[in-house]
């Protein structure tokens, strides 16, 4: 793909948050693009940076605890801006309007006050664009998320279900027409039916508006389902970046590898086995590779210096592991074993 095709180029991002024993490494060199009409699942376990890497892509972390370096470039309707620089005029505008961020608890992104109605037109008049056409507008994204318009239009946010809000606030979320959308983890703690109806329509929503999507989860399952690509995080660093497939057949990194052992797979007929340890603390880092103290392929050399940089294993696959080569060539073998 050409960088034109980007809508979010993100080079050397560090997340710091001023935590009371030093400083938290939540995000580590991140180097990403997000192209037009793509979905990108950021996987991982709890902890390991998923929602800094989400909320600093659109501003959203405070500025007193948080210090952010590197580049993110947004190319929208003006042409490429960083990010980083934005002023706060810059910011209410991103926010919603280019880049909109729908996060799990969907209650407290709702004024209790307001009923469903009167949050589209808050939106939508906040950002100008209130006019005529706008209920439409709303009645046909509250369709397009399964919901009877009629029905949730008047209500307020506590006479909805857990399901109903997030679709909701889905909707609300299309409605000024981004170009990005971030979802931290949108279908958790919801049940399968609705877990299901979400996922339907994000595949066509992403399609008919050319969204470029950045999808948190812990569910690989719903993960592998949306996403064109997987990148999964460790210790606040992108360890492996490639297609789905990539990903989940020819897996490069180990902990990638330990992550889908810790799955049950009706395709694979493998014992489930959970990953030993626990991640390590983002203050004090071990040295050398950070997974070096949980992984089985350690070698003194990942004990040592810097974390492994991101290098490609094929095309368009990274892995950010020195042995990387061999521990595909085993989950390849392993795969061909089990199924
Ligand atoms: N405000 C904060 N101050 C200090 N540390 C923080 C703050 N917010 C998050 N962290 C730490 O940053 C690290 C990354 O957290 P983050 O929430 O981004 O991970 P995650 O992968 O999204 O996890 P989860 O899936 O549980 O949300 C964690 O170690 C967390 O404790």
């Amino acid at each position: 793909m050409t960088a034109s095709s980007s809508v979010l180029t993100v080079r050397d991002l560090n997340v710091t948050y001023r935590g009371a024993r030093g400083p938290v490494h939540a995000v580590s060199d991140a180097s990403f693009d997000l192209h037009v009409d793509e979905c990108i699942a950021l996987i991982g376990e709890s902890g390991s940076g998923k929602s800094t890497l989400g909320q600093s892509l659109a501003r959203l972390l405070p500025v007193k605890t948080t210090a952010i370096t590197g580049q993110v470039t947004y190319h929208g309707r003006r042409g490429p801006e960083n990010v980083l620089t934005f002023t706060a005029p810059d910011l209410r505008a991103f926010r919603w309007r280019e880049c909109a961020y729908v996060t799990q608890s969907a209650i407290s992104a709702f004024n209790p006050l307001l009923r469903i109605s009167e949050h589209f037109e808050e939106t939508a008049r906040a950002h100008g664009a209130f006019g005529r056409g706008s209920r439409t507008a709303a009645f046909e994204l509250l369709e397009s998320v399964r919901l009877e318009p009629t029905r949730v239009w008047n209500a307020y946010p506590h006479e909805l279900s857990g399901g109903m809000r997030q679709r909701v606030l889905l909707a609300l979320a299309l409605l000024l027409e981004p170009k990005i959308l971030i979802l931290d983890e949108p279908t958790t703690a919801l049940d399968v039916l609705t877990q299901r109806a979400i996922i339907d329509v994000l595949t066509s929503v992403r399609r008919r508006k050319k969204l470029g999507i950045i999808f948190i989860s812990h569910d690989l399952g719903v993960a592998s389902e949306l996403a064109d690509r997987l990148f999964t995080m460790y210790a606040g660093r992108i360890v492996e970046t490639g297609t789905t497939e990539q990903v989940l057949r020819r897996t490069a990194h180990p902990y990638t590898a330990s992550l889908l052992r810790a799955i049950p797979s009706l395709e694979t007929q493998r014992d489930v086995t959970s990953i030993p340890g626990s991640p390590p603390n983002l203050v004090t880092l071990p040295t050398g590779c950070p997974f070096h103290p949980r992984c089985v392929h350690a070698r003194p050399q990942c004990t040592r210096g810097h974390a492994p940089p991101l290098d490609l294993v094929d095309a368009g696959h990274g892995s950010a592991c020195h042995f990387a080569g061999n521990v595909q060539a085993q989950t390849v073998r392993e795969r061909k074993q089990h199924v």
